[in-house]
């Protein structure tokens, strides 16, 4: 690929449904091993940042935990979707332009084509992991059932016909975060020690 700059040793493939976690949780990942080790790539970037530009609307808000841009998620979602249908690896290769370190964390699968490129382009790598956290939780986080958004694709679209890598259950009668995470933490340290082997 043009604007790859090396060959990634882990891909950590994340999804879980709206206010599970996955940033939260994606973003310790990365705290743990640094921004030198591991990246996060989020497919929704480059969709928000094109979607933002054509709407003249406020990039960070939309890219933000807040309420925002729940107002324009459907049409988000089907804006998305219409450049899928053209080419369903788009979002995937453009958030991956430019990562040069070897973990990724992709912090926002939805569809099975998402998996499917990231598996495709780096069979030995990638692995899946999906944050679960119950209705509850995610209602306190600010989660409420939109229809046509939390039955749609974009949210569903991995509830069935993926076997999970990983689960990660983000909810504060579960084990600590950092608990669960140490296995996966352990493989990516791994993966980015034999790296810095194979690069010197
Ligand atoms: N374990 C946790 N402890 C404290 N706060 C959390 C935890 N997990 C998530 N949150 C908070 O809940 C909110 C939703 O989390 P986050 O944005 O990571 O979810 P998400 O799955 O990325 O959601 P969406 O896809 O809807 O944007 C955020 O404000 C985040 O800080
Ligand atoms: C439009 C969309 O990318 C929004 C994702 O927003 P977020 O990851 O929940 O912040 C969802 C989709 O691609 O179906």
């Amino acid at each position: 690929m043009e604007d790859r700059v090396s060959e990634p040793s882990l891909v950590l493939v994340f999804s879980g449904k709206r206010k599970s976690g996955k940033d939260y949780v994606t973003e310790l990942i990365q705290k743990r091993l640094g921004s030198d080790v591991c990246c996060i790539l989020r497919l929704s970037g480059p969709l928000k940042e094109q979607y933002a530009q054509e709407h003249g609307l406020d990039l960070d808000q939309l890219m933000g935990p807040g309420p925002y841009k729940e107002q324009y998620r459907a049409d988000m979602i089907r804006w998305g979707e219409s450049r899928r249908r053209q080419d369903p690896g788009l979002f995937c290769r453009l958030a991956s332009r430019g990562a040069h370190q070897p973990v990724w964390v992709v912090s926002d699968a939805r569809r099975l084509s998402d998996l499917q490129w990231f598996q495709a382009e780096f069979p030995q790598q990638t692995q899946s992991v999906r944050v679960q956290s119950s209705e509850n939780t995610r209602s306190q986080r600010g989660w409420s059932f939109t229809a046509g958004v939390d039955d749609a694709e974009s949210e569903c679209g991995l509830d069935s016909g993926v076997e999970f890598d990983w689960n990660v259950i983000n909810e504060a009668d579960a084990p600590l975060l950092d608990e669960q995470l140490r296995p996966i933490l352990q493989l990516a340290e791994e993966a980015a020690s034999s790296s810095s082997v194979n690069r010197n």
